[in-house]
C-alpha cells in the first residue's frame, strides 16, 4: 500500500485498498465469471460475527489475503480465504459519546497505508493500529466530543496524508475537515468548510449574528481523489440548525462539494447543491470519479434528490437531473444550468417563512448514505433511493452544547402505499433513466457493479442480492440473518471471483422509520463472503 498501489486499485482485482474499490468510488469490478447466468448458483464461503448489534456500514479492506473491518469500537482483520479472525483490537471510549451520533453508532472502515491502518472514533480520536498485529501505534484527539464533533467516515490516504472529515452537523459544530501525518500521527491541517471573518464566502452569512460558528456542514463519507489533480473531493454536510430563518444567506460551504489540496487543505474549488439549506441536505454523498465524454468529471447523487456532473477540474456544472420518480422532488423543479443553483417552488418558499409544509425528499433525503457505482460496461450509476416525505415547520431553535440543533417541528411515515424507495440505473450525463426497480421496503447498503453485468446489493430484510444491470431483475438472494447496511466489494483469488459484505441491522431506517416490515429483523453484524461453488466457475 505505497502511494502508487492506492492510485491503481481500481485496476488489481486481488487487492482493495481504497474506500470505493478505487480513488475514484466507483465500485466497478472488471471481474465477469458470476455473470447472469450461472449468478443463481452464487453461495456462501465464509462468514464471521464481528460479535455487535449495532449497524455495519463497514468498507471492507483487502491486503495481501486480509481482510480490515471495522464496527464502532473495534478492528478486525480476517483470513480472506477462510475467515478466520486474526486479530481484533478493541479502542474504546467513553459511553456519553453515543448521545452525539445522529443516525446510528457504526463506523465506515479503515484507510490502510505503509503497514498501518488509520481509523476514526466516535469520540473524535483518529488512531493508527500496526496491520500485522493491531497493536495501536498513536493516538490523536481531533477534538471535543461533548461539542458534537465524532468520526463515522473511514479516512482516505491522498498525496501521503490521513485525511478525515468530522461527523456532528446536526449538532451544531462548525465543521470542518484535518489532514494527518501517518506516520507520527501529528495533525497537520484543519479547514473549516465555514468561513470565519475575513474569509472568502464569510459573507453568505449575512446579518452578522455568530449563526456560521454552530453552522454544520462537516462530512461522514470517505473523501474521493484524483492523484493527478491532486485534489481530494469532499461533499459537506447539512446546515445547522435545520430551521433556516436564524441564518440568512447561502450558507457557504454547507450542503456543498468542495475540491480540496491534500497537503495543505486550502479549498480550490466549491459547489453549492442546496443554498441555504432548510431540510437537512447534506451534500456529503460520494463523489464518484470518471472519464466520460473526454472529460474529467465527478457524479453525486445528492439527498435532495438530484444527480450532478461536474467538471472536477473547475467545478464546473455539466448536468443535473432528478434520480427521483415522478412527483417525488417538491423543493425545487430543476437546476439551472447557468447558475448552477435550484430553481426554488413554493414548498421551500413556504418552509422558510415557517409555514407548515410536506417536503420531498424528506430529512433523510432521497438517497442517503448507500454508496452507489458507477457502471464502465454501461455507463449507468446505480442508486438506492428513500421516498420518505417529511411534514415541516419552523419552531424556535436552541442551542445547547451536544444536543441536536435542530428548530423543526417534524414528522413522517412510510408512505401509504408502502412504496419506499427504489432502485435507479440512470446515465449521469443525460438523465436518462435505463431502468427503476419499485421496492417496497428501501435497500439502505451500498452497490456493486460488474463487468458481469450482475449489480451487487443488500436487503434490510436480511437478503444479500444480484441484480441484472440490464433490466434490475433480482437473479439471486441470500437470507443472511440481518439486514444488510454494508458495502459490496469484488475480488478475485488465483482465478477465483469473490463477493464479500458487512451485515447488521442498526443504520438510520431501522432506528426511525418504524417499518413493521422489518421489526422483526435480528440486529448482529458479520462479514459474508461468496463464489460460484468451486469447479462450476464456467456456469
Ligand atoms: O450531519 C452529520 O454529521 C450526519 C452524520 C451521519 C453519520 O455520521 O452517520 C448521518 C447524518 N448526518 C444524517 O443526516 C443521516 O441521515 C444519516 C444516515 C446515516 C446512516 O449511516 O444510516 N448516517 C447519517
Ligand atoms: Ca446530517
Amino acid at each position: 500500500q505505497s502511494a502508487s498501489d492506492l492510485a491503481a486499485d481500481a485496476q488489481t482485482t486481488d487487492e482493495i485498498i481504497t474506500y470505493g474499490m478505487g480513488y475514484g468510488q466507483q465500485r466497478y469490478s472488471s471481474l465477469d465469471q458470476i455473470n447472469a447466468d450461472n449468478v443463481s448458483s452464487l453461495a456462501p464461503v465464509w462468514t464471521l460475527s464481528l460479535a455487535d448489534t449495532n449497524s455495519n456500514e463497514t468498507f471492507p479492506i483487502l491486503h495481501d489475503g486480509t481482510f480490515y473491518v471495522t464496527t464502532h469500537d473495534a478492528t478486525v482483520a480476517i483470513d480472506a480465504m477462510t475467515g478466520k479472525q486474526k486479530w481484533k483490537t478493541y479502542s474504546d471510549y467513553p459511553s456519553d459519546a453515543k448521545r452525539i451520533l445522529c443516525c446510528g453508532v457504526h463506523n465506515r472502515g479503515v484507510a490502510i497505508y505503509e503497514g498501518k491502518l488509520f481509523r476514526g472514533t466516535p469520540d473524535a480520536h483518529v488512531i493508527a493500529l500496526d496491520a500485522e498485529t493491531g497493536e495501536e501505534l498513536w493516538r490523536t484527539r481531533s477534538d471535543d466530543y461533548k461539542l458534537g464533533h465524532n468520526f463515522t467516515a473511514a479516512p482516505q490516504i491522498a498525496d501521503g496524508v490521513i485525511i478525515l472529515p468530522v461527523a456532528g452537523s446536526d449538532y451544531g459544530i462548525r465543521g470542518y475537515i484535518e489532514g494527518y501525518d501517518p506516520e507520527t500521527g501529528e495533525k497537520l491541517w484543519r479547514t473549516y468548510t465555514i468561513p470565519g471573518p475575513g474569509e472568502q464566502g464569510h459573507e453568505t452569512w449575512e446579518g452578522g449574528g455568530d449563526a456560521w460558528q454552530h453552522g454544520g456542514a462537516g462530512g461522514w463519507i470517505t473523501t474521493s481523489y484524483d492523484p493527478e489533480l491532486n485534489l481530494i473531493y469532499m461533499g459537506t454536510a447539512n446546515a445547522s440548525p435545520f430551521n433556516a430563518s436564524v441564518r440568512p444567506g447561502d450558507n457557504l460551504h454547507t450542503s456543498s462539494i468542495l475540491a480540496i489540496e491534500p497537503k495543505t487543505g486550502e479549498i480550490k474549488w466549491h459547489y453549492q447543491t442546496s443554498p441555504h439549506d432548510a431540510f437537512d441536505y447534506d451534500s456529503m454523498n460520494e463523489n464518484v470519479l470518471a472519464d466520460i465524454d473526454g472529460r474529467k468529471v465527478l457524479m453525486h447523487a445528492n439527498k435532495n434528490g438530484f444527480l450532478y456532473t461536474l467538471d472536477r477540474e473547475t467545478g464546473e456544472l455539466i448536468a443535473a437531473n432528478p434520480f427521483m420518480g415522478e412527483g417525488q422532488i417538491n423543493w425545487a423543479d430543476g437546476i439551472d444550468l447557468e447558475t448552477g443553483r435550484p430553481n426554488h417552488t413554493e414548498v421551500y418558499h413556504k418552509a422558510v417563512s415557517g409555514e407548515q409544509v410536506t417536503v420531498q425528499p424528506g430529512y433523510l433525503g432521497g438517497k442517503n448514505y448507500a454508496p452507489m457505482s458507477y457502471d464502465q460496461s454501461t455507463g449507468n450509476v446505480y442508486i438506492n433511493t428513500l421516498i420518505l416525505p417529511f411534514n415541516h415547520k419552523n419552531a424556535e431553535p436552541v442551542y445547547t452544547q451536544g444536543v441536536m440543533y435542530v428548530g423543526v417541528d417534524m414528522s413522517f411515515g412510510v408512505p401509504e402505499d408502502g412504496h419506499a424507495g427504489d432502485t435507479v440505473a440512470i446515465n449521469p450525463m443525460t438523465g436518462e433513466v435505463a431502468w427503476r426497480q419499485e421496492l417496497g421496503v428501501p435497500r439502505w447498503g451500498g452497490i456493486a457493479s460488474t463487468a458481469g453485468g450482475v449489480v451487487f446489493t443488500g436487503e434490510l430484510t436480511g437478503e444479500f442480492s444480484a441484480l441484472d444491470a440490464a433490466t434490475g431483475e433480482v437473479l439471486w438472494s441470500y437470507q443472511t440473518g440481518s439486514a444488510v447496511s454494508g458495502q459490496p466489494v469484488v475480488w478475485e483469488k488465483d482465478g477465483r471471483q469473490f463477493v464479500t459484505v458487512g451485515n447488521g441491522g442498526g443504520a438510520t431506517y431501522d432506528l426511525v422509520s418504524g417499518d413493521d416490515r422489518i421489526a422483526n429483523v435480528p440486529p448482529g453484524a458479520s462479514i459474508w463472503t461468496f463464489a460460484l461453488p468451486e469447479g462450476g466457475q464456467d456456469g
